[in-house]
């Protein structure tokens, strides 16, 4: 058993309780209960909201035992405690675990911000980053910048519904430079049916994370048009290829073989086959884009959020600044179908126009040669 005392044991909270947030707090609590250096009560923050019946999701959360909005019909474990007050939900812990929609990550940091336990440390689970005019952010870097904090991230192939029914599943954890606090994150979230390992590139894990949710939007636009399987594997090919070029254009210290791990290849397959970007975007290609991605959006996920269609942006904010949209047609025409400005077969038509060779600082032939 965990334990409920003790100064030395570890306290943790889940910032966040959407679908995935309330999937990672239950894996931890079981955890927590098993491990000895953990206390026993997760505390999950939950943005709160109104369910139609009146009653404030948080309330309904703890007297369910159940996220009767993001993951009906699963119990958490009753030493999950659901609490609307961001910095009461956090205010004990040192290990804090972030899994938001990546947009909201910003606001929550500020509230955040001078509140937190004196040596915490964090995980993102958040896919997405930040685009500043200084230049794109990821979101470990946020919190990293605003709290002042060390912050890992974890990613990986993890549809949180299906490691919710205990499928077997592996997650990838990176860290910058301390290996104990990551195997601390791996010891927290590890269970036989979800297999976490570390490696030391925060940049390149959370890349994978990030960019795959663009190429996910184009698998749905293949789907949509219902272009076969032939044609999908491609799109995924291309998708990876341009994910490694502009990690390792980013962030050079980016390894090779962080995309073998569970955050590079398998998360792409994933989400190209089953996730809820791929549902969408298919949704919208279907509709040849008559509908909006915010309308579909709303009407299919029941309050669960996309980050592929604004990240497809972001990146696109990114190439556009540094002179990159030749070198990245498939993440340019996603961004271009989203925004209205191409329709989806431009899919298959513009995704593999080759690199031009000219650019005068010599990326084309860097990218060219990953
Ligand atoms: N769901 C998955 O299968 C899955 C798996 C791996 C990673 N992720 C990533 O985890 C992150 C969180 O996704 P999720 O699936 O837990 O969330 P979700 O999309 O299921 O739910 C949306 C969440 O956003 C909250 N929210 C709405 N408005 C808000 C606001 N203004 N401020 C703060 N919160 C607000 C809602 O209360 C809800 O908790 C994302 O980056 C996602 O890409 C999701
Ligand atoms: O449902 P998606 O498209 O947000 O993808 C979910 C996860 O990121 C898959 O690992």
């Amino acid at each position: 058993m965990g334990s409920c005392g003790g100064e030395s044991e570890s306290r943790v909270a889940v910032v966040g309780s959407g679908n995935w947030g309330s999937v990672a707090a239950k894996l931890i609590a079981s955890n927590a209960l098993q491990l000895h250096s953990f206390h026993d009560e997760v505390r999950m923050w939950v943005f709160e909201e109104k369910l139609p019946a009146g009653e404030k999701l948080s309330d309904a959360i703890n007297r369910t035992n159940e996220n009767v909005k993001y993951l009906p019909g699963v119990k958490l474990g009753k030493n999950v405690v659901a609490d609307p007050d961001l910095a009461h939900a956090v205010k004990d812990a040192n290990m804090l675990v972030f899994v938001t929609p990546h947009q909201f990550m910003e606001g929550i940091c500020r509230d955040l911000a001078g509140k937190i336990r004196e040596g915490a440390q964090a995980i993102s689970l958040c896919k997405g980053m930040e685009v500043k005019k200084e230049g794109p952010q990821m979101i470990s870097a946020l919190i990293s910048e605003k709290l002042g904090i060390n912050c890992c991230v974890l990613m990986g192939a993890n549809i949180a519904n299906e490691i919710a029914e205990r499928k077997f599943s592996e997650a990838t954890v990176g860290y910058r430079d301390d290996k104990e606090i990551a195997e601390e994150w791996v010891r927290l979230f590890n269970t036989p049916y979800f297999r976490v390992s570390a490696v030391q590139d925060v940049e390149g894990v959370e890349l994978c994370g990030t960019l795959k949710n663009v190429v996910a939007i184009a698998a749905g636009f293949v789907d949509g048009l219902e272009m076969g399987n032939n044609t999908k594997a491609a799109i995924m090919r291309i998708g990876l290829r341009e994910m490694k070029a502009f990690s390792k254009l980013l962030f050079p210290s980016v390894k090779d073989t962080t995309f073998f791990e569970s955050c590079g290849v398998a998360d792409l397959i994933t989400t190209c086959l089953g996730g809820r970007n791929r549902k969408v975007a298919e949704a919208y290609a279907k509709n040849e884009g008559k509908r909006s991605f915010d309308e579909l959006e709303a009407e299919m996920l029941g309050g669960q959020k996309l980050q592929g269609v604004m990240t497809a942006r972001e990146v696109y904010e990114v190439m556009s600044h540094r002179g990159w949209l030749e070198l990245f047609p498939l993440f340019r025409t996603v961004h271009e179908i989203c925004a209205g400005q191409l329709q989806p077969p431009a899919i298959v038509e513009h995704s593999e126009q080759p690199p031009k060779f000219n650019a005068a600082d010599g990326t084309a032939e860097l990218i060219s040669s990953m």
